[in-house]
């Protein structure tokens, strides 16, 4: 057991043996069902992931925000029958207040930013990452937590948001050598639903609850979707003008339904459009059938997807310019997306393209017995000022351990403090690559 220092611990000598700590009992060293530890190898992997987001958020000129894991609940409480909503990982806490850990980000957004208020000068441009929960059986075995990538921009009401959004993915997915023939984006606006929809007097408020159906098409058997749309209230025959547009492929065929002069179509050009200009059209098309799980989705909608098909959706968003005004701030217009950090590792796995991130140090620096601990320490912090890491050899240690770990830990070179050089200034170098060995003066290391 470490010693505490408190002297309860490793005590031994004079006072005889440390009474040994009772054994309470063999906890279990697993995380709890359904979350991950992250061991170095696998930190290794979500720091350059969190790197990329990072990096693709600052070349856009957006600012990191966070928030906190825990929530009201009533931020949560959607009456559209989600998934999300029905995982909700939500309890009383001692305060006997209903309080959730969030299932995804963009509400906390929308939270800060009323909070925010008249201080906030539009558009805001913001990004976080951050670990999002459910709670679901574990029959699933599915993982409940995740990290999120998020970027919102608020207060912009024109199409060339959702653009801009989609070309942040687009570089975070070059950056990271995944290229227009691994993935595509689905794009749709859930304006085609609406104005499908209107033309059957379907209620304003039932629309939140049939997106989410229809979300479910490709997860549950036709006639469950159409059971369901019914039993919502819509009819047998807006049921089936409805999966009939959502069978749409091409904007022009959306043209001939809806006619070119509605919201849907002319929101939709103007978004292919700009994405020529913005050089990733070989990235988009447009599919009908997409209406992402959430309910707040007002407008354009879109999903990353793999082009071979195996794996779950990689990201998705759009806008939702209600979201504000129903938690009683203002009428603004606002737009995001989620990238999740599970599917792309998927993806990267498939395709052999997981970086080759190891440990590595410049300097390994050990004394050649233990009265030189003192210089070896001297030397260590000679060589981090100078911005060099280095792995301190802390204990004696035969030189064969050494260079044992200096391998594990991929050292460029081995510094050794022996007694005699140590009199005459000096240290020894080793490049482990090449074996070859020198001495230097201590003032002269770099
Ligand atoms: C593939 C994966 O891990 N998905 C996942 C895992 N945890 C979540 C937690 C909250 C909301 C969505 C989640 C989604």
């Amino acid at each position: 057991a470490r010693d505490n220092g408190g002297g309860a611990g490793g005590r031994s000598g004079a006072l005889g043996p440390a009474p040994v700590a009772e054994v309470i009992q063999k906890i279990d060293v697993n995380p709890p069902k359904g979350t991950r530890d992250f061991s170095p190898d696998e930190m290794r992997l979500r720091n350059w992931l969190f790197h990329n987001f990072r990096e693709v958020s600052r070349l856009f000129g957006f600012e990191e925000v966070d928030f906190p894991v825990l929530e009201s609940e009533a931020l949560f409480v959607r009456k559209a029958g989600e998934e999300i909503k029905d995982q909700l990982y939500c309890f009383e806490d001692r305060g006997n207040r209903r309080v959730a850990l969030r299932p995804e980000l963009t509400p906390s957004l929308a939270r800060l930013v009323i909070q925010k208020g008249k201080s906030l000068s539009l558009p805001v441009k913001w990004f976080a990452i951050g670990q999002c929960w459910r709670y679901e059986r574990m029959t699933r075995g599915r993982r409940r937590e995740h990290y999120q990538w998020n970027m919102d921009i608020i207060g912009v009401p024109d199409v060339m948001a959702e653009a801009e959004l989609i070309s942040s993915i687009v570089t975070f997915f070059k950056r990271i050598g995944i290229t227009a023939s691994d993935v595509g984006f689905k794009v749709s606006s859930r304006k085609v639903l609406q104005e499908v929809l209107s033309r059957y007097s379907i209620r304003e408020d039932l629309f939140g609850k049939v997106c989410i159906i229809i979300d479910k098409i490709e997860k549950i058997p036709l006639n469950d979707i159409k059971e369901e749309l019914k039993a919502a209230g819509v009819s047998t025959e807006a049921v089936e003008q409805l999966l009939q547009v959502l069978s749409i492929k091409s904007l022009t065929e959306l043209e001939e339904i809806l006619g070119d002069a509605g919201e849907a179509v002319v929101e939709l050009k103007q978004l292919f459009s700009l994405a020529e200009k913005f050089g990733y059209s070989e990235w988009i098309q447009f599919d009908a059938s997409i209406v992402r799980g959430l309910a707040y989705y007002t407008g354009i909608v879109f999903e990353g997807f793999d082009r071979d098909g195996k794996l779950r959706a990689i990201c998705g968003g759009g806008r939702y310019d209600r979201l504000l005004s129903t938690f009683g701030g203002d009428d603004i217009p606002a737009c995001g997306f989620g990238f999740g950090d599970a599917v792309i590792v998927e993806l990267l796995k498939e395709k052999g393209r997981l970086p080759a991130l190891s440990l590595q140090v410049d300097n390994i620096v050990c004394a050649l017995d233990h009265d030189l601990q003192g210089p070896a320490a001297t030397v260590a912090t000679i060589l981090r000022e100078k911005g060099q890491t280095v792995d301190l050899v802390l204990e004696n240690k035969p030189l064969k351990w050494v260079f044992k770990r200096a391998a594990r830990i991929n050292a460029e070179r081995l510094i050794l403090v022996g007694s005699a050089e140590w009199q005459r200034g000096m240290v020894g170098v080793k490049i482990l690559s090449s074996g070859e060995q020198h001495e230097i003066k201590l003032d002269e290391l770099e």
